[in-house]
């Protein structure tokens, strides 16, 4: 899946400005500090906004047509940063009406359902309902709902907000199974979990690709670099965004 020239503008803000990209199957970890523009790519991809100009092309097809992104949304997985759950429902009824929406065939969707439950670990809530569990726990509801239709194309905004140290690890292990037969971009602010789980990093600033490579890389350019603080991913973080801010001359 390939963006080109990819611009996204809300009024006179200019939330991503002509972004070349493309991803491959994987766990690719979208990291940028405020403002950068993480949502604004992740919400093209999942065909929620269109971008101001620019071509988007996802599991063959061109997003422009409407047909295209009917299809693409079958295939699609969105657990989107303020995620709207029906709180009366319980987590069986929830996932199964995101099923439902997805035009999953009728007869597999309870055991469909089921399993995407049981792998973010809440398979003995399948009948509780969504209003009377954690916030961690209805962020895995989120993300239930989002591999219930087993997606080729998985998206995920901040997907571990929220997520006790416990169950980000679990996180983690589900992304790494997960980005085997997908493609799994996850928008975060969390270094740890890019270099615990991505295959691949992108880092964006001010709604340029300030940097890509894999978190290996981004933690050797930390230990070329002046940083002192925090660990080697989060100080090729550091590195890698002010190497660019410079470059740009954004210098802030
Ligand atoms: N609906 C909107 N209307 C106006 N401006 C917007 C809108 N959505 C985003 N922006 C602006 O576009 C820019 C990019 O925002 P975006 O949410 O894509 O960044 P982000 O990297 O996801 O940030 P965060 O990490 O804070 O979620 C920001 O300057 C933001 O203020």
């Amino acid at each position: 899946m390939r963006v080109s020239g990819l611009t996204v503008r809300h009024r006179r803000t200019t939330a991503l400005d002509g972004v070349d990209l493309d991803f491959g199957l994987g766990v690719h970890g979208l990291l940028g500090p405020n403002g950068a523009g993480k949502t604004s790519l992740v919400r093209v991809l999942a065909t929620v906004a269109e971008p101001t100009a620019g071509r988007v092309e996802l599991l063959g097809n061109d997003l422009r047509g409407h047909r295209e992104r009917g299809a693409v949304r079958r295939e699609l997985g969105y657990l989107p940063q303020d995620f709207g759950y029906y709180p009366g429902f319980t987590v069986r009824e929830f996932v199964a009406y995101v099923a439902w929406l997805k035009e999953l065939p009728g007869a597999g969707t309870d055991a469909a359902v089921e399993r995407a439950v049981a792998r973010v670990g809440l398979a003995d809530r399948i009948d509780a309902k969504v209003k009377t569990l954690s916030g961690g726990m209805i962020r895995r509801v989120g993300i239930a709902q989002a591999i219930v239709n087993d997606p080729r194309l998985l998206l995920l905004d901040e997907p571990t907000a929220g997520l006790d140290p416990e169950q980000r690890v679990e996180f983690r292990a589900l992304l790494r199974e997960l980005g085997r037969t997908a493609t799994v971009i996850v928008s975060t602010h969390l270094v740890e979990d890019v270099a615990a789980a991505c295959t691949e990093v992108t880092l964006l600033e001010a709604g340029q690709v300030a940097y890509r490579g894999t978190p290996g890389s981004l933690a050797a350019l930390g230990a070329d670099g002046h940083e002192s603080d925090g660990n080697a991913v989060e100080r090729g973080y550091i590195t890698a965004l002010r190497g660019h801010r410079t470059a740009t001359g954004a210098g802030r």
